[in-house]
């Protein structure tokens, strides 16, 4: 694949991660996607085929950030959810010129930067399509695409099948990539304790998430019969 643009799309931080309201308040809610968005592009950037990092969002601190980290930033003046997001992006990066585009979740703190060179040296010939998708919900959590419009972007319920489908359609056989690291997005609240259960390099999110308080009871692998959003017992469960 010529040296791909990486877009990935960040909703406004007071919005985010809504499915995490049985374990985190709003505010941490806020920290934790800042937090995620945060490694996730700061991976892509130390990435070494992309050809450039391409953040778009309508939250000033993320802009902000992201420029920061070498992010260039596209306005989201639409605020219409993942695919209106990404159509928007991909349009402004295919007039500009680029190759192709992999599109990223932000909410995938585990990536290390080798897992977007792995795409990129994996991917072939356009038109090529690959994808990894979401273990949980089937959800896509990346799709790179050359050339940039290759196919429809179809974000949403069951998009993995949505996006394979697309991709056949349009008469690329689509390559599913197993990348271990890209699987799990952070969505409900028992994915945080599997990230953190998993281990790994330390990161913002990894960082954040430790520190909050009853950290260790909110995040632990809740025992049986009894929800991670109870209050913390006043003598823990042996
Ligand atoms: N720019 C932009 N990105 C979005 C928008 N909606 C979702 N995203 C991003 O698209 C990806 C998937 O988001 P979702 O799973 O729909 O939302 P979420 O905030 O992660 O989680 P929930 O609030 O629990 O649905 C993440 O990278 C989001 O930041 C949007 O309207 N604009
Ligand atoms: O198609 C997708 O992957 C969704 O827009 C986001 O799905 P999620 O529920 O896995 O975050």
């Amino acid at each position: 694949m010529t040296a791909p643009w990486c877009l990935i799309p960040v909703k406004r931080l007071e919005q985010a991660k809504q499915r995490l309201a049985p374990l985190l308040d709003p505010d941490e809610r806020a920290r934790l996607a800042r937090a995620m968005a945060l490694d996730v592009i700061e991976a892509a950037t130390r990435a070494s085929t992309l050809a450039g990092v391409a953040v778009i969002t309508a939250d000033a601190e993320v802009t902000a950030q992201a420029r920061r980290a070498g992010a260039r930033i596209i306005a989201d003046r639409a605020e219409a959810g993942t695919c209106v997001a990404v159509a928007e992006g991909a349009r402004i990066l295919a007039e500009d010129g680029a190759a192709g585009i992999l599109v990223l979740a932000a909410d995938l703190p585990q990536v290390m930067p080798e897992d977007l060179d792995h795409v990129v040296v994996r991917h072939g010939a356009a038109p090529a399509v690959s994808l990894v998708p979401a273990a949980a919900d089937r959800g896509t959590n990346l799709l790179a695409c050359s050339p940039v419009q290759a196919i429809p972007f179809l974000y949403g319920p069951d998009s993995f099948h949505h996006h394979l489908q697309a991709a056949r359609a349009c008469g690329i056989t689509p390559r599913v990539l197993d990348l271990p690291r890209l699987v799990r997005d952070i969505d409900r609240p028992g994915d945080l304790s599997a990230f953190l259960a998993q281990g790994g390099p330390p990161s913002r999110s990894r960082t954040l998430l430790k520190a909050l308080p009853g950290a260790i009871w909110r995040f632990a692998e809740a025992p049986p019969g009894v929800s991670r959003a109870d209050p913390p017992p006043t003598r823990l469960p042996a």
